[in-house]
């Protein structure tokens, strides 16, 4: 973490320095830091009196995750677990499938019975009973014990019932010629070929053997996870509690969707953004009314809120401006600073503070900054405390189908439309990408990065992308 806690005619120590290249002077009580890149020098920091604790999006991660313990946890009926994650690891109680069973609707015979059997010389087996699926155990020894009478016996079955242990194949219905009674059932059928042994049944335990341990604690639990769990008969599971989230909208110029716009204000669209985003991670979530840029007013909506949450989000008032007070407000409500500024664009002001076992974001109020904030810091934290092994994003790699021409010291996030073509990611980033503007969320349903210093990236070039939360869940919504 690069710490700088400038005074008048400060330097940055040796120790202190950022990761990047880079060359610091201070004029006055401020700090400038160039970063050389390609040659190139480009001011990007500028502090005055304001301590400063800047991360790379990794190093957030970590300082974030760290100390922070995944949710409570809760047994929860099955039905009620979807999206939820596994609080313990899961072994099979039995044997799968649990009983010898017929895989397909035909008869059960024995193997040897049909050696020698072909075309014109067709072997003849005498029906003796028949078993269907839910079958009563007795009723299976029944026809297959007392009845038993010869060697050219054979069981009308069907699929998913259980198969005696005599029979040792399963014959499908469709090779065999029956010789049918007056009740329309057969009482023999010819089969005119050899079937070898072991066709057409499941084993006990040929799936999985009892002990075996199948699903691991902080798997998510969706459908197939339920095709385990529901399988072996589990009414409940214990799975993490949801993380509680408060978001606290910040700013004097923001207004309530739905009610008239005054002047010089603007819709508070961030509050229900962070809303949507953690709803979708599957989070319980209650969005607050715009706060005003009121340390006072700030810092109790920050305590309130914190009482009720494992997690407070603001948006908005984090910035260097003098009625920028989210970073005071956490000060003043307990709160330690984790880091106050993340090398990223946009969202270069996103902080963080804790508080014995809450921690507090403070998102930038421009939307494209808010967003980055969620898709690249909130998530992997949200996914941490909800116990999920795997919490960090899943990058994947794209061709970039226009130049990004602008340079930038930090990896620059861009919204832009990723397609998939002939096996290749493409990635076209969207104009006017902005940090204040919402044009681009119409259409994009990825961000790709563009790595930091140089001249932006040319058109051809590999880089790196996230699709967006909810196009990766395919609009899923837990
Ligand atoms: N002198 C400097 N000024 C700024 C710097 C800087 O380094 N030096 N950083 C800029 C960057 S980068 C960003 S990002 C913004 C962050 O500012 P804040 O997080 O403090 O946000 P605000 O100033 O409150 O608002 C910024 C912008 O977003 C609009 N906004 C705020 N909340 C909402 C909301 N809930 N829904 C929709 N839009 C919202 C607000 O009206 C502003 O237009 O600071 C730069 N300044
Ligand atoms: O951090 Mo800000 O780069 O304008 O969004």
């Amino acid at each position: 973490m690069l710490k700088t806690n400038v005074q008048h005619n400060d330097v940055l120590s040796t120790r202190q320095r950022s990761p990047l290249p880079h060359f610091e002077f201070s004029i006055g009580n401020g700090l400038f830091v160039f970063i050389l890149s390609s040659g190139e020098e480009v001011p990007v920091m500028t502090t005055l009196q304001k301590q400063q604790l800047v991360v790379s999006i990794e190093e957030a991660i970590g300082h974030l995750c760290k100390g922070m313990s995944h949710g409570r946890t809760e047994k929860l009926p099955l039905e009620e677990c979807v999206g939820r994650v596994l609080a313990e690891n899961f072994f099979t109680p039995f044997p799968m499938p649990p009983f010898r069973r017929a895989a397909m609707d035909g008869y059960a015979i024995r193997s040897h019975t049909t050696l020698g059997a072909g075309p014109g010389s067709e072997v003849m087996l005498r029906v003796i009973a028949e078993i269907k699926a839910g079958a009563s155990r007795n009723f299976v020894e029944e026809c297959t014990g007392s009845r038993l009478i010869d060697d050219i016996d054979a069981v009308r079955i069907f699929t998913g019932a259980p198969v005696p242990h005599r029979y040792d194949t399963v014959v499908m219905q469709e090779v065999v010629t029956p010789i049918k009674g007056e009740d329309g059932k057969p009482l023999w059928i010819g089969i005119d070929r050899h079937h070898p042994s072991g066709r057409h049944i499941a084993e006990a335990g040929e799936d999985l053997a009892p002990g075996k341990q199948i699903l691991v604690k902080g798997t998510t639990i969706g459908a197939k996870e339920m095709a385990v769990l529901a399988s072996y008969g589990q009414g409940e599971a214990l799975v993490f509690a949801k993380p509680r989230v408060v978001v606290l909208p910040v700013g004097d110029e923001l207004q309530e969707p739905g009610t008239p716009l005054s002047p010089d204000h603007i819709y508070d669209s961030n509050g229900l953004v962070v809303y949507a985003f953690l709803k979708q991670l599957g989070v319980e979530v209650t969005r607050r009314k715009p706060v005003p840029d009121h340390p006072a007013i700030l810092t109790r909506e920050i305590e309130k809120a914190a009482e009720q949450a494992d997690l407070v989000i603001t948006t908005g008032g984090i910035s260097v401006g003098d009625h920028d007070y989210v970073e005071r407000a956490a000060a003043r409500a307990g709160y330690e600073p984790l880091f106050t500024k993340v090398l990223m664009r946009p969202g270069t002001p996103t902080s963080a503070f804790k508080k014995e076992g809450s921690l507090l974001f403070g998102l930038s109020g421009n939307p494209s900054a808010c967003y980055s904030a969620l898709e690249l810091l909130v998530k992997p934290t949200i996914q941490w405390i909800k116990g999920m092994k795997s919490y960090r994003n899943q990058w994947q790699k794209g061709r970039l189908e226009d130049s990004i021409g602008k340079p930038c010291p930090y990896p620059r996030y861009i919204r832009s439309i990723a397609s998939m073509e002939l096996g290749v990611w493409r990635l076209t980033p969207l104009p006017n990408d902005k940090s204040g503007n919402i044009a681009a969320f119409a259409e994009a349903n990825a961000i790709a990065v563009i790595p930091a210093g140089g001249r932006g990236a040319a058109k051809g070039e590999t880089i790196s992308f996230l699709l967006l939360t909810h196009m990766a869940n395919g609009g899923l919504t837990l």
